[in-house]
């Protein structure tokens, strides 16, 4: 399935496999996310969370299957009658619709704060400095960092490098903001100031999140869906309040428990 023969999903994942040699990470994984919503991915390590992230960000390829963002297939092109797997300027072009925020925040060291988030919109999307930095402004404002434009990242804190990483991410006005386990590298504390940014631009942005957490109180705040994972199957598929509350899986109910023991 190719182009506007994919519907209105933000993101459609039909029947993807994807192997690590003998390793069966994905086997014909269907799911899919309409614009605007957020889902949260849950399960347990080695189930193929951060996978799912690493194929939208074209970091992996799939053995199978195909992947859309919005009406671009990801995987392939069309050549005339033929599908062939998508080529590196194919992926260049759609790679610039995804952002993502990893667990470590990766800004750039040597840059200040504002120049990490100006750096992509000009050098990629070939902005005028003089716009990327008055909405670089804008979103380090949302991310309550605003006073800290010319801080170099080891002058900060990890949960404010989080934020800066968001609002690098939010820069290149993706179509989907995908987050990796964006907390687990930091404290309560600073894990807290992160969620409340995301609360905050999930009350104020129809942007389509795909997150990848332990953080169940974020799940349960933020997402309209909650997918539970176990080795590449969605094995649940639900509101939060209702997953968290009735869950129907033992498998569910037993890594439920486990995450909160952790907590
Ligand atoms: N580059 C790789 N080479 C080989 N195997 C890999 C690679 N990346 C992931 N895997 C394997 O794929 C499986 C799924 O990994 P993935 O990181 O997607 O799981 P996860 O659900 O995100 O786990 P976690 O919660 O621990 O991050 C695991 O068995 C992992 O060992």
């Amino acid at each position: 399935m190719l182009g506007s023969e994919a519907g209105h999903d933000m993101i459609r994942f039909d029947r993807v496999v994807k192997r690590f040699g003998d390793n069966v990470v994905l086997d014909e994984l269907d799911f899919s996310v309409r614009p605007g919503e957020r889902v949260t991915l849950i399960g347990p390590s080695g189930s193929g969370k951060t996978t799912i992230l690493r194929l939208l960000m074209t970091l992996e390829r799939a053995d199978g299957g195909t992947i859309h963002v919005g009406e671009e297939c990801l995987t392939h092109v069309r050549r005339g009658e033929r599908l062939v797997p998508a080529d590196e300027k194919h992926l260049r072009r759609v790679r610039k619709r995804i952002g993502m925020v990893f667990q470590q925040f990766n800004l750039f060291p040597n840059m200040r704060v504002l120049r990490n988030v100006t750096e992509a919109p000009v050098h990629v999307l070939g902005q005028s400095t003089e716009d990327a930095e008055r909405r670089a402004r804008e979103l380090l404002e949302m991310v309550g960092l605003a006073d800290k434009i010319d801080a170099y990242p080891t002058q900060l804190s990890g949960g404010q490098q989080q934020r800066v990483a968001i609002a690098r991410a939010l820069a290149m006005s993706p179509d989907v903001l995908l987050l990796d386990e964006i907390t687990s590298a930091l404290d309560p504390e600073l894990a807290a100031e992160v969620l409340d940014v995301l609360r905050d631009l999930a009350r104020t942005s129809d942007i389509t999140m795909l997150c990848v957490t332990h953080a169940m109180k974020f799940a349960r705040d933020v997402s309209h869906r909650v997918l539970m994972f176990d080795r590449g199957k969605i094995i649940e598929d639900k509101p939060p309040a209702e997953l968290f509350e009735k869950p129907e899986q033992e498998r569910t109910r037993k890594f439920l428990r486990s995450v909160l023991e952790e907590a």
